[in-house]
């Protein structure tokens, strides 16, 4: 409250004492006016802000939360932090003038000053971002747990292939010991141009023909997992892939190279063989020249199948052997008119060497004596010869002969 009095000269002091006070008062007044003005438009909007807006899914009241979850389902697709939050145009995204991707909450208005993002997950102290409110504040926040999130993610794919590649080489390893040499086997071979022979190439005749047939793998052999190390590429070559190992355990493979008159695959038929191998000795012996043909190889390697015929379970087809295709194109020469005026006749004898010994097939197995005789020639002393009279009786030999003799199958 506030009185005025006037008497004289205390009364016009009294006045400007009264006066200096109203002035205090009203100052007071303003500064106070002032606070609550400062207050109200400063702090009250920042409030007013609240809550976020919504999202569009339903309603996440933190935006930082929408965020790690959108970028926790684009991780396996975008593993850089920078892309991730480039893609992601419901962010609010936007490219700085240097180019570089920056990130503002959904809710902020276009005004908002925006902060950048760390400029690599693996940095170990990220840039101070300028927080401008306290939404500034969470997605800074956001970030941080959306890094850890996809670090995490990434740790446990790089584990989970891990897993799988040792997984899978385990598997491997125990299907199959040699498979790595198998892979460099296949791999090599598939670099290889093939052109086998044909059954269309021309003969050549050589006064000594050296051929090498390849026998497929058998039932056994696949059954181990063994490794086909023959490759044929071409008629008259072959590559033995030879499986090494370094000292250092590394496993490689060195490609041998031969090369042969002709190189049978494991396609090929005893047919095709003959025609390429004993056919042009048979006219040689009807042009008075003498033939050997002779099967070299280790046990197991086809020889038998080769010569004596191929075999249909235990049973083996005679007619089918280098020696039934020789008896065919004798009696087949011998009623040609050409050599049949000169009264040839066949004869057919079978002895086996066994190691230093030698039988006699066609005389139950007799014990033989090899010497030299006064023309320093080989002869098999007492050696039974047959005449043969037709192909027919000549499979019957060769049958026999067969049954007689030692043999090891693998
Ligand atoms: N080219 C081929 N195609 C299919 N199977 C084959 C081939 N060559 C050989 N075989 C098979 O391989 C096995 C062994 O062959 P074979 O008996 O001819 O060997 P071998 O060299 O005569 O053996 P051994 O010296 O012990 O008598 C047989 O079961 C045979 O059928």
């Amino acid at each position: 409250m506030f009185s005025f009095f006037y008497n004289g000269r205390d009364d016009v002091r009294r006045e400007a004492e009264v006066r200096s006070d109203v002035r205090k008062m009203l100052l007071d007044t303003l500064i106070w006016l002032w606070l609550i003005a400062k207050s109200m438009f400063f702090r009250i909007p920042a409030f007013v802000q609240l809550p976020p807006p919504k999202d569009q899914d339903g309603g996440k009241m933190f935006p930082y939360l929408i965020e790690e979850r959108e970028s926790s389902k684009k991780l396996s697709r975008n593993p850089s932090p920078k892309r991730s939050l480039a893609n992601d145009d419901r962010a609010g995204d936007t490219i700085n003038r240097l180019g570089q991707n920056v990130f503002t909450p959904r809710y902020q208005n276009s005004r908002s000053p925006v902060s950048s993002p760390p400029k690599s997950p693996t940095s170990k102290k990220p840039p101070k971002i300028k927080r401008e409110s306290m939404f500034d504040y969470k997605s800074e926040a956001a970030r941080k747990v959306e890094m850890i999130a996809r670090g995490r993610e990434e740790r446990r794919q790089k584990q989970a292939d891990e897993r799988a590649i040792r997984d899978q080489m385990n598997h491997l390893e125990q299907n199959n010991p040699n498979w790595e040499f198998e892979q460099m086997i296949n791999e090599y071979k598939s670099s290889l141009d093939f052109r086998p022979l044909r059954e269309s190439d021309p003969v050549v005749e050589n006064q000594i023909t050296v051929c090498v047939r390849k026998r497929p793998l058998n039932e056994k052999e696949i059954n181990r997992r063994e490794l086909d190390v023959i490759s044929v590429p071409t008629k008259n070559q072959l590559i033995v892939h030879e499986p090494k190992q370094k000292v250092d355990l590394t496993k490689y493979l060195e490609n041998q190279h031969f090369r042969f008159d002709y190189v049978f695959d494991e396609s090929c038929s005893n047919d095709l063989v003959y025609k390429f191998t004993a056919r042009p000795l048979v006219k040689t012996i009807f042009e008075g020249g003498m033939a050997t043909c002779f099967a070299y190889g280790q046990t197991g390697s086809g020889k038998t199948h080769t010569m004596g015929g191929e075999f249909r379970g235990k049973q083996q087809n005679f007619k089918n052997g280098i020696y039934g295709l020789v008896a065919q194109d004798v009696f087949r020469y011998l009623t040609h008119p050409k050599y049949a005026r000169m009264n040839y006749s066949v004869s057919a004898s079978f002895f086996e060497i066994y190691g230093k010994l030698v039988f006699d097939l066609l005389a139950k197995k007799q014990r033989l004596r090899v010497l030299e005789d006064g023309k320093q020639q080989v002869q098999v002393v007492g050696l039974t010869e047959k005449v043969v009279n037709k192909a027919l009786s000549n499979y019957h030999y060769v049958c026999d002969m067969s049954i007689l003799r030692r043999t090891r199958t693998l």
